[in-house]
């Protein structure tokens, strides 16, 4: 690796007088040198002798000499920390930039040093960056500014429990979920990890219990069927999970005669689809909610304990519904016996809860504990491989820097998540929460507006689907940073007589193509020499160039899925302390919320009492106007339960 770049502010030290003089005041040298300490580093603190010089009246040629804007000084002073756009391995990385568009993938692929280099393997998992728009001096420059953003010591904190979920005051200990049961990972002095086991185990004995029927439901009938009802982190990291899962032949096996659904929307039309065929006698109910105040998700578990009730009495709830919170309190106000819950803690977030009881009880009914035991273990190798490997070796690191390099000096604000593995549907669904709801911030940890966007816009579908349906764009039009996730032993394998590969085979030739095609491009000289016809040659023709990664899996078994879910989980955690913002917290979300609660209060009203609507927009009142006269809507008050009636029209027997 090459030595830093000397940063920006010390350059500018060798051509700036070493004192300055200001309406007649000369600062002396140890006062400005601090000064270019101070605003060459991403740290500011206040209270030096310095920031008092750069804050009198008398400043202004020393901060001009200096560079240094005023509200910098004052935030300085605040003890705020700066930018890290204002860092010197910003401006060298931006100053690089134009190095970088001076190259063509093309040319790079042809350097196979280069290529080498870029190509990473951790534990089975081979990472290949070759086709990142790099060269080996871009990935120093980002590996500078990780050291700049103290990256190392965000990652060592968030292992050592510090509360680096501020606004929260909450450490992010998601890592404390899968660690070996003798690993010691403390969170306000305590070690977490013997709790995280309790849990577990407990997990691992009523699975069992269920699954075994030496649980029944009320009318003694075997539990063979399980509606998990959670949102967001609730659900979306279990879907994932799930749907990797259940084509893998050991895992298929283990699920055997069980059903497994997910229940998230409000929308009554998922009620409807979860319940489709169940029997309440046959059905556990799992009510997965960190909070266990969440809308959505209460809304539903009542509508499903009103399923349940109305077809096998009150008494049945304690043999057919559990539940998966934090707040144990509410769960026990909703009717579920203490015994029943599987609690979690306040220092894992809900988009990273999947390895806490949130994903591991319902995958542990479906699939049986060891299986999930085995995606925690998976898990649990990419933790240890982030907390310990070098910077510059570390794979979410270099994963994590690629992004922000995208996003931020490239212009590139949107990645494609793009598994060659159906199995894999539900992994960019699940990322985009993870990603968005983390990265999405406007501020920096200390509540100061960014000069500069964060996050990236995620979307993805498997190939080769995405193929014949969004890759258009990502050919000749935008350019979106690809990651191509490939697998290199099928879950199923399948091949015909006669064909000239097998059916993965001919999945995976696309996911090596597609990489090259967008690398390559095809040029004006390539279609001449194909006789392509002068008028169609700019509609064929390839800038290339485009960026992308690949991740190539062994295989797609518990453990892979636990060790790809721990890559991307500690990615996105990397790119929000490059930015300096907290990827821990969501309050983006609240406004919303809290406007829907208005809107329910007067919806209420306006069914109940046929009072008017007040203290909406035109627009909104207009739309809610027209909403309340339509005809097919339920009549308050006459609040019959849903079930069993005609509200599901279709799904009535
Ligand atoms: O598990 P809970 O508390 O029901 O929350 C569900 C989801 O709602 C959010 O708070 C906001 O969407 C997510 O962060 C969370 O995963």
């Amino acid at each position: 690796m090459q030595a830093p770049a000397v940063p920006a502010v010390q350059q500018q030290q060798q051509h700036c007088p070493i004192s300055v003089t200001s309406s007649g005041s000369r600062f002396t040298t140890p006062a400005v040198v601090q000064a270019f300490r101070l605003s060459s580093s991403c740290f500011f603190h206040s209270s030096s002798s310095s920031l008092r010089i750069l804050r009198s009246r008398a400043d202004q040629p020393l901060r001009r000499a200096l560079s240094i804007p005023h509200h910098r000084i004052e935030a300085m002073a605040s003890g705020q920390h700066a930018p890290i756009s204002e860092s010197a391995a910003w401006a060298d990385l931006k100053q690089h930039v134009k190095t970088i568009e001076g190259t063509h993938l093309r040319n790079l692929m042809q350097d196979n040093n280069r290529c080498e280099e870029l190509i990473k393997e951790y534990d089975g998992i081979v990472v290949d960056l070759s086709r990142q728009r790099v060269i080996h001096d871009t990935v120093d420059k980002l590996l500078n500014l990780a050291e700049e953003a103290k990256l190392k010591e965000k990652i060592d904190q968030m292992f050592d429990g510090v509360h680096i979920n501020e606004t929260e005051n909450r450490s992010v200990l998601h890592a404390a979920l899968r660690a070996p049961r003798d690993e010691v990972i403390n969170c306000d002095g305590h070690n977490v990890v013997p709790a995280v086991w309790d849990v577990l185990d407990k997990i691992d004995a009523f699975s069992d219990q269920i699954r075994s029927g030496s649980w029944l439901g009320s009318t003694g009938k075997p539990l063979t069927d399980v509606v998990a009802i959670g949102i967001g982190g609730s659900f979306l990291g279990p879907l994932f999970v799930h749907t990797a899962m259940q084509t893998e032949p050991g895992c298929a096996q283990a699920a055997k005669g069980r059903r497994l659904r997910f229940l998230a929307n409000v929308d009554p039309i998922d009620v409807a689809r979860a319940l489709l065929d169940l029997n309440q006698e046959t059905t556990l109910v799992v009510i997965v909610s960190k909070t266990f105040t969440t809308a959505e998700t209460m809304l539903n578990a009542r509508t499903v304990r009103t399923w349940i009730t109305s077809a096998l009495g009150v008494e049945a709830v304690s043999k057919h519904m559990v539940a998966v919170s934090t707040n144990l309190k509410l769960v026990k106000e909703f009717g579920i016996d203490p015994a029943n819950a599987f609690g979690f803690w306040d220092w894992v977030g809900g988009r990273y809860s999947v390895c806490s009881a949130v994903g591991v009880l319902p995958l542990a009914l479906q699939y049986g504990f060891s299986h999930v035991k085995k995606f925690l273990q998976g898990a649990w190798s990419i933790d240890d491989h982030f907390r310990s490997a070098p910077l510059e070796s570390n794979l979410p690191v270099l994963l994590g820097l690629m992004s922000v390099w995208n996003v931020s000096f490239l212009g590139c604000p949107a990645r494609a998540i793009l598994p060659y593995c159906q199995a894999l549907a539900k992994l960019a669904p699940h990322i985009q929460q993870v990603s968005m709801e983390s990265n999405g911030k406007g501020v920096s940890l200390d509540g100061v507006p960014l000069p500069f966007g964060t996050g990236e816009i995620d979307f993805g579908e498997p190939g080769t689907n995405g193929q014949h349906s969004f890759y258009q764009l990502i050919h000749q039009g935008r350019v979106i940073p690809c990651d191509f996730i490939g697998i290199i032993k099928s879950q199923q394998s399948v091949y015909l007589k006669g064909e000239q590969v097998s059916n993965h085979d001919e999945l995976m030739c696309n996911f090596f193509a597609q990489a090259d095609a967008l690398a390559y491009g095809k040029t004006r000289e390539e279609l001449v020499a194909e006789k392509v016809p002068e008028a169609l040659i700019p509609h064929k023709m390839f800038s290339g160039n485009r960026q992308s990664l690949s991740i190539l899996l062994p295989n797609l078994t518990p453990y892979t899925v636990g060790q790809l879910l721990a890559l991307y989980e500690h990615r996105v955690a990397v790119q929000g302390w490059i930015w300096g913002i907290n990827s821990f917290d969501q309050w983006g979300v609240e406004l919303g919320k809290s406007l829907a609660g208005k809107v329910r209060t007067q919806m209420n009203a306006a069914r109940t009492k046929t009072q008017p609507l007040s203290g909406f927009n035109y627009s909104t009142t207009t739309l809610l106007t027209r909403y309340l006269q339509g005809k097919t809507q339920l009549l308050y008050p006459d609040p019959h339960d849903v079930f069993p009636s005609n509200v599901l029209p279709g799904f009535e027997k």
